[in-house]
């Protein structure tokens, strides 16, 4: 297999004609969404964002498989909106011990109060630990007992670990089923929730099992926010400041004069961060649905963070924690490299530092413990380890698998002989 290489920069959204696909591929699936919902190829034509009051909209362009990104406040409570992505008459919503007693019935009632919809529900254990294959049949086992058929819809109302579990119940379940993602943790509104990418983790890696299976629609409500703790609050932001760093140098400069806005949950500031940050994933996903390559930049720092998270047990460390050390470490190479700017590293350790997001390995990380987790990343080719390395201006990024280990090994060293508290 070639080794891919893909330079990142901010680009134009496709046109509609560049991405329509021949109408004899589509599945029965997509014929379905077809028939459900023909008023979605309208709102694609007019506007990628479209304000309406605090409500905005965004499309993730993928021909006939296009879908909507909705933000807004109170959305939950929208039953018509919610309904609209509802495509039979049943829906069994997904979530867990935590967010259940936050917001289920709330969503319950927005999906069933006034149509003939059957909404069942199922709730997971909440935590890391349990995006498990183990775990993922107590979706299929419910689905089965209140005999929902094909065209069901599944409906993800968590973050990222619910969003990702149910995405691959639904891509499975009966070889596949409509689902809708409401994401209610930043992680899951800026990144996860958008792209289709979804799955379980293997005790011997993240996301080892999974499937891409796009959703049919994202509903952002930000409301859901208020409820959310600080530490899960900041993780959520490292995966915002990733986007600055690959592809969009403004947003970095925005983030750096506006972080103290975003800790505090300005609700301004914080819809700006969300509509942006889906905005550059929506742009990424539609130009490279299955990581041909330039996908590949929004793993930035995520070769580090696996084996962390691997390493030290899913769950102790929060991905987006991960992901800032990860994000740190790759910099540092780039910079030993000689691809980056010192000074563009230390604003990066800075404005995570600044979200109290840690800049240094955990404690447990040896040299040895990474060089043999990053050794099965997902993006390795031939044996060959590929990683997302900063390269150029702010905001230039490069997937590759060419550059000198000696420098890996050096970074990997010095990471590791500085390790967090
Ligand atoms: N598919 C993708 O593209 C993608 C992208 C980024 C991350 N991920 C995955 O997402 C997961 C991390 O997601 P996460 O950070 O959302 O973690 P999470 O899903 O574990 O949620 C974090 C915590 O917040 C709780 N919670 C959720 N919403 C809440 C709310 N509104 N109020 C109070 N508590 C709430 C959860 O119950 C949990 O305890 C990882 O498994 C990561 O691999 C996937
Ligand atoms: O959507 C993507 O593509 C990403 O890489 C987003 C990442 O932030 C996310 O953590 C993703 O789950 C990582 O995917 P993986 O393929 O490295 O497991
Ligand atoms: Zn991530």
């Amino acid at each position: 297999m070639r080794v891919a290489s893909a330079t990142s920069k901010r680009v134009g959204v496709p046109s509609l004609q560049a991405t329509k696909p021949s109408s004899f591929k589509r599945t029965f699936f997509n014929l379905r969404r077809q028939l459900y919902r023909p008023i979605r190829q309208e709102l694609r034509v007019h506007a990628l964002h479209a304000d309406v009051g605090l409500r905005s909209e965004l499309t993730v362009d993928l021909g006939d498989r296009s879908y909507p990104i909705h933000v807004g406040s109170g959305l939950l409570d929208d039953g018509a909106l919610l309904r609209e992505h509802v495509y039979g008459d049943t829906a069994l919503v997904v979530t867990n011990e935590t967010v259940a007693p936050l917001y289920l019935d709330r969503v319950v009632s927005a999906l069933s109060s006034g149509s003939a919809i059957r909404v069942e529900t199922v709730i997971l254990p909440d935590g890391e630990e349990y995006k498990t294959l183990e775990v993922l049949t107590m979706i299929y086992d419910k689905a089965l007992h209140a005999k929902l058929d094909r065209l069901t819809t599944f409906v993800a109302l968590g973050g990222g670990v619910i969003g990702d579990m149910t995405g691959f119940a639904a891509a499975s379940y009966q070889r596949g089923v409509n689902f809708l993602q409401i994401p209610t943790t930043v992680m899951a509104m800026v990144d996860s929730s958008v792209g289709g990418k979804t799955g379980v983790n293997h005790p011997a890696g993240k996301n080892m099992i999974g499937a891409f299976h796009q959703p049919s629609s994202v509903i952002i409500d930000t409301q859901t926010l208020k409820t959310l703790p600080d530490r899960e609050y900041a993780s959520g932001i490292a995966e915002v400041i990733k986007y600055g760093l690959i592809r969009d140098a403004e947003f970095f400069c925005w983030q750096e004069s506006h972080m103290d806005n975003l800790m505090i949950r300005d609700e301004r500031t914080l819809i700006h961060a969300i509509e942006h940050s889906c905005r550059n994933k929506a742009e990424v996903v539609s130009l490279d649905e299955k990581e041909g390559g330039l996908r590949a930049t929004l793993n930035l720092g995520h070769t580090f963070a696996h084996a962390i998270e691997t390493s030290i047990g899913y769950g102790e460390w929060l991905h987006g924690e991960a992901v800032s050390v990860g994000i740190v470490m790759a910099a540092d190479l780039s910079v030993r490299l000689g691809w980056l700017d010192c000074s563009i590293k230390d604003r990066i350790s800075s404005l995570l530092n600044s979200c109290s997001l840690p800049v240094k390995v955990p404690k447990c990380m040896s040299v040895e413990k990474f060089q043999a987790l990053m050794a099965l990343d997902k993006k390795n080719a031939n044996g060959k380890l590929r990683l997302i390395l900063l390269k150029g201006e702010l905001g230039e990024c490069i997937f590759t698998g060419d550059f000198d280990s000696k420098m890996l090994y050096k970074t990997l060293q010095v990471m590791c002989d500085e390790k967090s508290d």
